[in-house]
């Protein structure tokens, strides 16, 4: 992991600091758990928890963060070791963050918020901020304090200010000394820790929260608590110090298919989504120091959260997680969010809970039999502490909740939140998912290739018309049969044992051969062939931002010139490549950049996958006209070659 940066008052303006990273595990509570599945998550330390392989069930994914809060942590201690060390800081100028993250369900409110019985990080910060105040008043008398709150949602991208009764969408703007300031806001000022109670509780029932399928009371909205002490000196200089600390209880990440969100909940999502991948996206930039621009600007909460979050403010982020396997992907996709080191440990997940001791004995030497040749669920027998030799692919997974395409989102997903070395990690883990997505994607593309070979033959009336066509055709044909990663060389690869697989190949990825490469049927056609000269000598202009406005009549009626089925063929390929395309197959694509094509991806991890090629409309800076003219240069670029 990324190493802290040590901070003192007097560093310089370039002082960073890595957002501290705790996860807590949320007790189990699926009551109904009539398989008997148990947790697929547990601490193995107190920095230090293991979660089971989705790629492999005999391994374990272990992963260290700066502190583990297992299922029976109290909320007390919850603040002791993650958020009151930071609260000082407050008293002395500075700025500091504590924002819960997690999925729907896992413990976020109640880890910020509580209950009368347990109150969370939020009742207790604010109590803690009036402790350090009275002890500082009382042992000093040079410095003067004043604390005030202001507590705000982001619904749906819109501010709005939970202590009044009818908010606008407030603006956030950036003052001279590059503090984040809400003009409009209300900021109230409390004597106590009651006068806090009186002002926070009412305010509180005016979040947005709705029934999902995974919450009956999820928090639709992020909440941000700001507390803000000002500290003044009463003899001269008069210097004053503004500290502000932000309790965020983040709005949780979804997953839509699971949710069954629709209409405005499917809405919402969306912008919930959006803004933890910008988050995301922030907490990584400032954990690995890059020194890249941190992409605060991109959403509403990050751009809040600018100047208490990296720079010089003290945070923390504490993940909340649930135990159960219908929660795993959430669980999996937090952690990868919020660690940038795992690691692979190859032996079983034990299972330490639930069954008394003669049944669990029973069933145990039940399921061992069962197992010899039954094709006993594999991670089951990995619970109970055996370990399976030869397990079956992650796709055939016969107790896996994971579908082809959730296991490509996550893929995808792993692919976008990774920094660079992790993502080599993960190279080697994804060798047999990919291998074989990968064998079946070549498999279409020939069988794509070979239809339009054929359909060339008639058009040409020859009896091999590729061949026919002269040696560029025949030697792109050629080539791309040279270029396919061998079958034979794959399927070998799938075929070694598992372990092997995960931990010591290297992924193969082959590139989805651009549209182009495929297309070389069209060459056949004089009038195809001529307009691609045409629209060609237009693509050269530029990638993105260009446009094709149709050089005459005919061009214009392009679509309807071309045969039907290579039209839906082509289409059925862009579709292809933008739904499992990487950043740079993306780019492959004609007026596709590197903009257009990180908005792509973005747009895939919310929604999921384009049904036709006419969603990439939705995308956004991807006007009517501008999809016009990508899917024509795609469809006649593609044809042309
Ligand atoms: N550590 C815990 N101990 C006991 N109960 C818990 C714990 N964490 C969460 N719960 C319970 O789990 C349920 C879901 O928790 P909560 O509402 O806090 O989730 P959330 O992450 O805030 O969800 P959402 O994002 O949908 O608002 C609640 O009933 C809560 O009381």
């Amino acid at each position: 992991m990324a190493q802290r940066v040590a901070m003192s008052d007097a560093a310089g303006p370039k002082r960073t600091a890595r957002v501290r990273v705790a996860v807590r595990l949320r007790p189990y509570m699926d009551k109904q758990d009539e398989k008997g599945e148990g947790p697929c998550v547990r601490g193995l330390g107190p920095q230090v928890l293991e979660i089971v392989n989705w790629r492999n069930a005999t391994e374990t994914l272990h992963y260290q963060f700066d502190v583990f809060h297992g299922d029976q942590t109290t909320q007390q201690e919850v603040f002791l070791s993650s958020v009151k060390p930071v609260i000082p800081h407050i008293l002395n100028g500075q700025n500091a963050s504590v924002f819960a993250y997690g999925p729907t369900g896992a413990g976020k409110t109640h880890t910020m918020l509580g209950s009368q019985e347990q109150p969370g990080v939020i009742p207790r910060a604010v109590r803690e901020v009036f402790q350090l105040v009275r002890s500082e008043v009382k042992d000093q008398d040079e410095w003067e304090f004043s604390v005030g709150m202001s507590y705000l949602e982001i619904y749906n991208e819109k501010v709005l200010d939970l202590l009044s009764h009818n908010s606008q969408d407030l603006p956030i703007r950036e003052d001279k000394d590059k503090n984040i300031v809400i003009p409009g806001l209300t900021h109230t000022p409390l004597s106590s820790f009651s006068d806090f109670h009186a002002h926070f509780v009412p305010a509180s029932l005016n979040r947005t929260t709705a029934s999902t399928k995974l919450n009956q009371r999820s928090s639709r909205s992020h909440a941000i608590l700001l507390i803000k002490v000002v500290k003044c000196q009463r003899v001269p200089p008069h210097r004053q110090q503004t500290g502000k600390l932000y309790l965020v209880d983040l709005a949780g990440s979804e997953d839509n298919r699971r949710t069954g969100n629709q209409g405005i909940r499917l809405k919402e999502s969306g912008a919930i989504n959006l803004s933890l991948f910008t988050l995301s996206k922030v907490v990584d930039c400032l954990n690995t120091g890059t020194g890249g621009r941190v992409p605060y600007r991109d959403s509403k909460l990050t751009r809040l959260l600018q100047d208490s979050l990296g720079g010089s403010a003290h945070s923390v982020m504490i993940t909340n997680i649930a135990p159960e396997y219908k929660y795993y992907f959430d669980t999996f996709t937090a952690l990868n969010f919020a660690a940038k080191s795992k690691q692979i440990i190859n032996k079983p997940f034990v299972r330490e809970t639930v069954m008394p001791p003669t049944n669990a004995a029973a069933k145990r030497s039940r399921e061992e039999q069962d197992a010899e040749g039954s094709g006993e669920p594999q991670n089951k027998r990995v619970k109970e502490g055996k370990k399976v030799e030869q397990p079956s692919p992650p796709h055939t997974h016969p107790h896996s909740p994971v579908d082809s395409s959730v296991l490509d989102r996550l893929l995808a997903l792993e692919k976008l939140m990774m920094g660079t070395p992790e993502r080599e990690r993960l190279k080697l883990l994804k060798t047999v998912a990919q291998s074989r997505k990968e064998i079946q994607r070549l498999k279409e593309k020939q069988k794509v290739l070979e239809e339009k070979a054929e359909m060339l033959n008639k058009i040409t009336g020859g009896p091999s018309g590729l061949n026919d066509e002269g040696d560029d055709s025949a030697s792109s044909i050629s080539l791309f049969k040279t270029d396919l990663p061998p079958f034979q060389r794959k399927q070998s690869v799938s075929a070694r044992p598992r372990k092997q697989q995960a931990i010591v190949i290297p992924l193969q990825v082959s590139q989805v051969q651009p549209l182009q490469d495929c297309a070389v049927v069209c060459k056949a056609s004089e009038t195809i062939g001529k307009k691609k000269k045409h629209i060609k000598t237009k693509i050269s202009d530029g990638k993105e931002n260009s446009s094709l406005e149709p050089a005459c009549e005919e061009e214009a009626n392009w679509e309807s010139r071309l045969d039907l089925s290579l039209l839906d063929q082509s289409k059925k390929k862009i579709l292809q490549t933008l739904n499992s395309g990487s950043l740079k197959e993306l780019k492959s694509l004609q007026l596709i950049g590197d903009k257009k094509a990180k908005l792509i991806l973005g747009w895939r991890e919310i929604n999921g996958d384009f049904t036709q090629v006419e969603d990439l409309k939705k995308v956004v800076g991807i006007t009517e006209k501008r999809f016009s003219s990508f899917i024509k240069a795609n469809i006649l670029s593609a044809m042309g070659k």
